[in-house]
């Protein structure tokens, strides 16, 4: 039987055992790097996003890292393929490493939890995505929003509206309001921050997954607080030689598979790549 389709906008979590001194260091060590000259930042490879094409590009600026070890072992996994390499780490910042690092562990700790639970939504065996995450393609970007004042133009905005690409987002944010979430009527929501509470976002490669029983979250952010406003997403998705098709379950004569398989590294290097094409540089 298909599972019936997942009529939510978004989730939050609470009570997920994170102390909310990990993120919070993970901005404050960020913070240094923000402030930092123009020129400097963009020695660590900074990336310049438009993820909305109608818009006139992102106004948040962002430092992502995919998985490395706390010990300083290198990032370079096999089986990585497209997305293998290396974090690449702002010069003379060692607090920023270990506090990035801190927080990556926890919530991809926090992640490879939430895997059974859907699972179970998806009336699987609870461990189907055990061997599919053995390595957890998790990316985490710390990212700063300027304060947007003056005339209000929805074509200028801290994040375009777009979908995460990866199985599902786990969202820290600070106590300004930014983001968005669009809802089943067409209507964008408020997602205000509740403290100690996480959002979860469905993202693209469970939506292919499960043709579309899980949807994509539909998101943006505006940060019109007149504050600087802080986030830092964690971007879960399978291990990158995982081939994401259509799990029979969710496939019926009613409900035809809509995706062709993809390799998930595949997948996301490619989605990368279009929101990265205005890029100042990019990552080697
Ligand atoms: O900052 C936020 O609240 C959302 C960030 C986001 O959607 C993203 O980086 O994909
Ligand atoms: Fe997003």
């Amino acid at each position: 039987m298909t599972p019936s389709v997942l009529q939510l906008t978004t989730l939050r979590l609470q009570n997920h055992g994170i102390p909310e001194e990990l993120p919070l260091k993970a901005v404050e060590k960020g913070k240094v790097f923000w402030d930092l000259p123009e020129s400097k930042k963009l020695e660590s490879a900074l990336l310049s996003s438009n993820i909305d094409p109608v818009n006139r590009g992102d106004l948040h600026e962002g430092y992502e890292i995919g998985w490395e070890e706390k010990n300083g072992n290198s990032g370079v996994r096999e089986g990585d393929g497209a997305m293998s390499g290396q974090n690449v780490w702002p010069a003379d910042m060692p607090d920023f490493r270990v506090a990035a690092l801190d927080y990556y562990h926890a919530a991809m700790k926090l992640g490879q939890a939430l895997f059974p639970l859907f699972a179970l939504a998806l009336n699987l065996p609870e461990d189907f995505f055990d061997d599919k995450t053995t390595k957890p393609a998790a990316i985490l970007r710390v990212l700063h929003y300027p304060p947007q004042t003056g005339v209000v133009d929805d074509r200028a905005v801290g994040i375009g509206a777009h979908t995460d690409f990866e199985c599902f987002t786990i969202l820290w944010q600070d106590e300004n309001p930014a983001l968005q979430v669009l809802n089943n009527q067409g209507k964008w929501i408020n997602a205000i921050p509740i403290p100690g509470t996480l959002v979860v976002n469905l993202g693209d490669q469970l939506a292919r997954w499960t043709n579309d029983v899980f949807k994509s979250t539909v998101h943006r952010a505006i940060n019109r607080t007149g504050v600087r406003r802080y986030s830092i997403p964690l971007f879960f998705g399978t291990d990158y030689d995982v081939t994401l098709e259509a799990l029979p379950s969710c496939v019926s004569e009613d409900r035809p598979a809509k995706y062709e398989p993809v390799k998930a590294g595949d997948y996301v290097q490619s989605r990368l790549a279009t929101t990265y094409a205005h890029s100042v540089t990019t990552k080697a």
